[in-house]
């Protein structure tokens, strides 16, 4: 039995002024620099982005997101690892764990040549144990370490999932986070039949491509006619069919993947966003789509429309914790007291957004969260606070092939849906009747 590696106070010495970088060092740093910011601090991966790759650009910042992205993804087995060959396990907020982390990842996943791995990790030590750190790495590859076949879930979210959802939807979302998702395209027309042979149709105006490709380099981008939106995302907006010129405000709006499918439908849209950064995307979309919408920049806890609409989308700002598998840095970093404030939030929107829906319109209530606070118990707590309000039942013809409502007539797609076909992002919809007059 190899014998565990000793931590080893003479080891730590930090690098001599004036020593050169090796090569390769600047997108590890940076994968450390995003690791921490987003497991100690909590930050989201594309603010984190900011501060963490300064000065980084192209393949090298690409490479930085791949690291973090992957060593959050495998975080658990990972440590779990690096324990195995500890005599003591690291503490959990230690450099020398953190280094570790990005290391394995680019060694066991990404599939880096271990020279480079080891050259870069131990700069990034810098005043910590580099021998434990090259002890171990040494010891991976001569023991020819491998992760397991799926990516275990960071314990904390696996506990929340199994009380609300159940042991099997633990299983498929282990399952799911271990493979990239695959690309999901809308469009603003249905395409020819011929004219993606490679892609599955599952519902109309929908493909689905396997992940690999260069999204821009895809034929028809710049013409404008589709853009990347998980099938899940995509049903909020297909609950409200047809506009036929009819008025919509689209609440939480930007990037917009929405509101495209809403100006296509033929709705006219009004799209309310409060940040400016992600409206510019917004801009950019409907430029780039040749898609028309009326844009607001309004805080809505406090921006009032002029009128009220025949229909209201409220995309509402949540836990994201139904997109993990796209961002794995999301189940790291949300703990309970978070998915409360959002829920907090949701109600006093979803309070407003009511009061801007015409007598007998429609109300549609979306979070991508897998969080029954922000989805079930949200539309509950709504229908027992407004009277006269009910659902409005979702029908399957409505939603994409393998997808069907719930008993109440809402949507909750669940990893290990259409697993087959790829799966796709959790995420809760209520499709809400208001009183007539
Ligand atoms: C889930 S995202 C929306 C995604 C968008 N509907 C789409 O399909 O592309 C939530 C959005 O809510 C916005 N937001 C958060 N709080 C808000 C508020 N109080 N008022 C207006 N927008 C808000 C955020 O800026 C973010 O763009």
């Amino acid at each position: 039995m190899p014998r565990p590696v000793m931590a080893d106070r003479r080891s730590s010495r930090r690098r001599p002024r004036g020593e050169a970088d090796p090569p390769g060092l600047a997108p590890r740093r940076a994968a450390l620099r995003l690791l921490d910011a987003i497991v100690r601090r909590g930050d989201p991966l594309d603010v984190a982005m900011h501060a963490a790759a300064q000065g980084l650009v192209g393949a090298d910042r690409a490479f930085a997101v791949a690291i973090a992205s992957e060593a959050l993804r495998w975080m658990t087995d990972i440590d779990a690892l690096v324990d195995g060959a500890t005599a003591q396990p690291l503490p959990d907020d230690v450099k020398s764990r953190a280094v570790l982390r990005i290391a394995l990842a680019q060694l066991l996943v990404l599939k880096s040549p271990g020279h480079a791995v080891v050259a870069t990790a131990l700069p990034l030590v810098d005043g910590g144990p580099r021998r434990l750190v090259h002890a171990i790495l040494s010891r991976a590859q001569k023991e020819k370490w491998e992760l397991p076949a799926r990516a275990s879930l960071p314990p904390a979210a696996a506990e929340r999932w199994t009380a609300q959802w159940g042991a099997t939807m633990i299983e498929a979302a282990a399952e799911s986070w271990s493979v990239p998702p695959p690309i999901d395209l809308s469009f603003a027309a249905e395409p020819a039949p011929d004219e993606w042979p490679d892609a599955v149709a599952l519902a109309p105006r929908h493909r689905r491509l396997p992940r690999g490709q260069a999204v821009e380099a895809m034929p028809g981008f710049a013409e404008g006619g589709w853009w990347v939106q998980d099938l899940a995302a995509s049903l909020p907006a297909r609950l409200l069919g047809a506009g036929a010129g009819r008025t919509i405000l689209d609440l939480c709006a930007a990037p917009g993947g929405k509101t495209m499918q809403l100006a296509a439908a033929n709705w006219a849209v009004t799209a309310v966003d409060s940040s400016a950064r992600r409206l510019e995307r917004l801009r950019a979309n409907l430029t780039r789509t040749g898609l028309a919408a009326t844009i607001v920049q309004g805080d809505i806890r406090t921006w009032e429309p002029d009128a009220a609409a025949d229909a209201v989308l409220l995309d509402a700002p949540c836990s994201a914790t139904g997109i993990f598998r796209r961002h794995p840095d999301v189940i790291h970093r949300i703990e309970p007291r978070q998915i409360e404030e959002m829920a907090t939030l949701q109600a006093g929107l979803l309070a407003r957004a009511a009061k801007w829906v015409k007598p007998g319109g429609t109300l549609v209530y979306a979070t991508c969260s897998l969080e029954r606070a922000e989805g079930e118990d949200q539309v509950a707590a709504f229908l027992d606070a407004h009277r006269g309000w009910a659902i409005d039942a979702a029908r399957p013809d409505e939603l994409a092939t393998g997808i069907t409502p719930d008993i109440n007539g809402c949507v909750r797609t669940l990893p290990g849906q259409i697993a087959d076909a790829g799966g796709l992002d959790g995420f809760f919809i209520a499709r809400l009747r208001a009183p007539d007059a």
